[in-house]
């Protein structure tokens, strides 16, 4: 359980995170979502006691981090992948952290084999691909055996199967009861992954939600029709609260009603359809709506010489 209570980090005049409060809850993979800049990997640094917040706090099973007696076995973390002795075998990395923080050495093969790393684990880790510095990164995070795990862009830079294969993951280690907090910039990917989110911009709570409320509100109500009799049924869809839109012959984009009172109105009218297809918004949409005002570098509005928007 992650607990931060008016969280607050400011550098100098810039307030990189403001009196953010949230809980982390266990047996569930939480995303971690804001624009870049928002302040997640500030937050993610309090988390761990590497950077001390200005004021409010933010502990760790009810400690602050650097209070607890094994801080590994309490939480793993992955902050930069690649912040590896490029010259060290996976094996003699994560032996080397095994051993300097008193924990067995047999735990190393496990984690070895958890990530997936056995065929390369005596290999130099500087020739490893992202993917590989990626997963070695994850079993440095999971060799205490933590209870919680706070994990930042794991899935950067991955191509679809590494991305398939932390999902897997995070989603395993979440059932296993374990806290798990993992930042992204892609709403699309949380959604499949995370279970709930927390979404902050410009340093600020912008919401604290599940991912199937989320998704849920993001649902635009467009109704996708496509029917020989477009025209006909157009005219008995028409409502106060409908709004039709054509841009192809045939087909209807309607929002304001339901795709099951679409089908009724049709079937009672002997209207055949060949096509009848609720349509989201896609969750990405939906996730730059949400953080519009706080993208910290936006374009400029295009204007004319004359200082008029285009
Ligand atoms: N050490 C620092 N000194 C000064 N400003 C900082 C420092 N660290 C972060 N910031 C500023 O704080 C804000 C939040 O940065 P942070 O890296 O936490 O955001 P982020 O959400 O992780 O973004 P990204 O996805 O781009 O990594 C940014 O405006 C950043 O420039």
């Amino acid at each position: 359980m992650i607990e931060a209570h008016a969280l607050t980090k400011r550098y100098g005049e810039r307030t990189a995170v403001e009196d953010l409060s949230f809980t982390v809850r266990p047996g569930a993979v939480t995303g971690f979502l804001g624009p870049n800049g928002a302040g997640k990997s500030t937050t993610m640094r309090m988390i761990l006691g590497l950077d001390a917040p200005s004021a409010g706090r933010v502990t760790v099973n009810g400690r602050h981090y650097a209070d607890h007696r094994a801080p590994l076995h309490e939480v793993g973390a992955m902050l930069e992948a690649r912040a590896i002795h490029t010259g060290r075998s996976a094996y003699h990395h994560l032996l080397a952290l095994a051993v300097t923080t008193g924990i067995p050495r047999g735990r190393v093969d496990e984690v070895i084999d958890i990530v997936g790393l056995r065929e390369v684990a005596r290999k130099r880790a500087g020739g490893f691909s992202l993917g590989m510095g990626q997963r070695l990164g994850i079993a440095s995070a999971l060799l205490g055996d933590p209870a919680t795990l706070v994990l930042d862009e794991p899935v950067n830079g991955l191509d679809p199967e590494g991305i398939l294969w932390i999902r897997n993951l995070l989603r395993s280690l979440a059932a296993e009861g374990r806290t798990v907090l993992v930042s992204s910039h892609l709403m699309s990917e949380m959604a499949l992954t995370a279970e709930h989110l927390i979404v902050i911009g410009r340093g600020r709570l912008i919401a604290d939600t599940s991912v199937e409320e989320f998704v849920r509100g993001a649902a635009g109500s467009s109704v996708r029709v496509r029917t020989d009799d477009a025209e006909r049924l157009r005219r008995l869809l028409a409502g106060p609260e409908v709004t039709v839109a054509s841009e192809t012959a045939g087909v209807l984009e309607v929002t304001g009603l339901t795709s099951d009172r679409i089908g009724r109105i049709a079937a009672d009218h002997a209207i055949a359809l060949a096509e009848l297809t609720p349509r989201q918004a896609s969750l990405e949409q939906a996730f730059m709506e949400l953080t519009r005002d706080a993208v910290e570098y936006q374009a400029p509005p295009v204007t004319d010489h004359e200082g008029r928007a285009a």
